[in-house]
């Protein structure tokens, strides 16, 4: 399957609405990350639980690092080298889960 990176228009669109909830940009790289503290290391791997599942189902996986209750998450398509649908999509399902747990 091929990924297509997102274009300047859908970037203009997109990226503030991912800004917004504590996303951004990777200084060189084309990549979004954002960094969740949850409670305690049960929520963090709760969250991390769920996010994998999706992230299996959609054959998109996160970049990602735990410790403890922290957990830093990059988003990127290797497939087209940059950012694609596919990484909005999961930031999205991302967003819902980590509101859902805290
Ligand atoms: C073969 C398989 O579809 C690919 O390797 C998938 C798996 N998960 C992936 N995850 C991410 N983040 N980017 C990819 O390009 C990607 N490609």
């Amino acid at each position: 399957m091929t990924h297509k990176m997102l274009s300047a228009e859908e970037r203009e669109q997109l990226l503030p609405n991912l800004r917004a909830v504590g996303w951004n940009e990777v200084e060189g790289r084309d990549a979004i990350f954002k960094e969740f503290h949850f409670k305690d290391f049960n929520r963090a791997f709760g969250f991390m639980t769920r996010v994998a599942l999706q992230a299996e189902k959609l054959d998109h996986h996160p970049e990602w690092f735990n410790v403890y209750n922290k957990v830093h998450i990059t988003l990127s398509t290797h497939e087209c080298g940059g950012l694609s649908e596919r990484d909005i999509n999961l930031a999205s399902f991302i967003e819902q889960v980590a509101a859902s747990l805290s």
